[in-house]
């Protein structure tokens, strides 16, 4: 059995690794911290979790604790792992972070987009970008794990396929992508609020979002070169769910588009690439650890659109560290993860 760690128990992220590791033959979840949970039963505050974690209760971030894992999972905001990963790797303990502190390779891009200074810029060498269908070497056995965030996630493995093969414009991709609110976490804030989400949608941080320069990396390193990129989120009213609109501009009209996506992600569990044409609903892919994709050619002029659909706390986040861990340890990827949706 592998003993799981997870910092950050009570917000969005971690409920989610704790409700798919619930079914993990291979994993065991020994430490869940919360530093405003101290001492509280993780099933009194998560019913739905009776019958799976009676015995385990929050309790404060311990190094020592900690280290006795064999993996520790990071679902805090972004600082949290940098001040912790270090000593967590030190003591033996694989480190597969959700947040964004060891996406971006470049530490001084980090403190520019994070407005704070990079706390563990000499761990960047050895972080392995999480993203499967890219990495899935470098995932096995590596030490620090980046787990991709939600939109760089659904935008990434909607245009690798095009950019991999030198098929598009690179200079003019633009991703319009929608997030559910719990994109934004747990914590209280007025824009999460139902009477202000709940009936709404609105577009954000168009001038920039700090995915814009993970989306950019991860696109550049499929292209062989720098890409031009628009990105642009928006918050719906939905509680789970990412979708992608991406557009590109084709150099060759004549590639078998719909083809090449079926080649690409022949051999990917978490990834479905549905019939040329099809429109992916949010719902098809709510709870489960899958990246649904559609290839669209409008009016089969030199116009492609893409449309990719993710649960944001599912592929976009603990479904897809989960399959992180699974690779690390070289067990079956898909252990413990359900790729069926809740609803049709
Ligand atoms: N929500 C999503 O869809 C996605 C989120 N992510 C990323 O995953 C991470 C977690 O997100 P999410 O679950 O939504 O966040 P939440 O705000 O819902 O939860 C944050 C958790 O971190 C804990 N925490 C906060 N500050 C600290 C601290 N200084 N030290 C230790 N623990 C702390 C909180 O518990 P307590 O305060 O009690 O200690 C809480 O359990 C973030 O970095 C986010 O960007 C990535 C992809 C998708
Ligand atoms: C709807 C919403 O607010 N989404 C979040 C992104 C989700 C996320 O968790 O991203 P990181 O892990 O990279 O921080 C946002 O736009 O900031």
């Amino acid at each position: 059995m592998i003993k799981v760690g997870i910092v950050g128990g009570t917000g969005y992220t971690g409920v989610e690794l704790l409700r798919l590791l619930a079914q993990h033959p291979q994993a065991e979840v020994v430490v869940i911290t919360s530093r405003s949970e101290d001492g509280v039963k993780v099933t009194d505050l998560y019913p739905n979790l009776r019958g799976h974690y009676d015995g385990l209760a929050f309790s404060v971030p311990d190094v020592a604790k900690l280290g006795a894992c064999d993996v520790v999972f990071f679902a805090t905001p972004h600082g949290v792992a940098h001040a912790l990963a270090g000593e967590l790797l030190d003591a033996g303990t694989r480190v597969i972070d959700l947040s964004a502190d060891f996406r971006l390779q470049d530490a001084e891009e980090w403190s520019r987009w994070y407005g704070q200074p990079h706390g563990a810029a000499h761990l960047l060498g050895e972080a392995v970008y999480g993203l499967p269908e890219v990495n899935r070497e470098q995932i096995r056995g590596a030490r620090l794990i980046a787990v991709p965030g939600c939109y760089p996630t659904a935008t990434q493995l909607g245009f690798l396929p095009l950019l991999e093969n030198g098929l598009v414009d690179n200079g003019r991709l633009i991703a319009d992508c929608k997030s559910g609110v719990s994109g934004a976490g747990r914590a209280a804030k007025i824009s999460s609020l139902f009477t202000e989400a709940g009936e709404s949608m609105m577009a954000y941080a168009v001038k920039g979002h700090r995915h814009l320069p993970e989306i950019s990396q991860g696109l550049r390193r499929a292209a062989g070169g720098e890409v031009g990129l628009t990105f642009v989120p928006h918050l719906t009213p939905m509680i789970r769910g990412i979708h992608a609109t991406l557009y590109a501009t084709l150099v060759d009209t004549s590639v078998d588009v719909q083809g090449l996506y079926e080649k690409r992600y022949a051999d990917e569990p978490f990834v479905d690439v549905m019939p040329a044409g099809s429109h992916p609903e949010t719902r098809s892919v709510r709870g489960a650890n899958m990246c649904r994709v559609a290839v669209h050619r409008p009016q089969g002029g030199d116009l492609v659109v893409i449309l990719s659909v993710i649960d944001n706390l599912v592929k976009g986040a603990s479904g897809q560290a989960i399959q992180n861990m699974n690779i690390v340890f070289g067990m079956d990827e898909r252990l413990g993860l359900n790729n069926v949706a809740l609803l049709p």
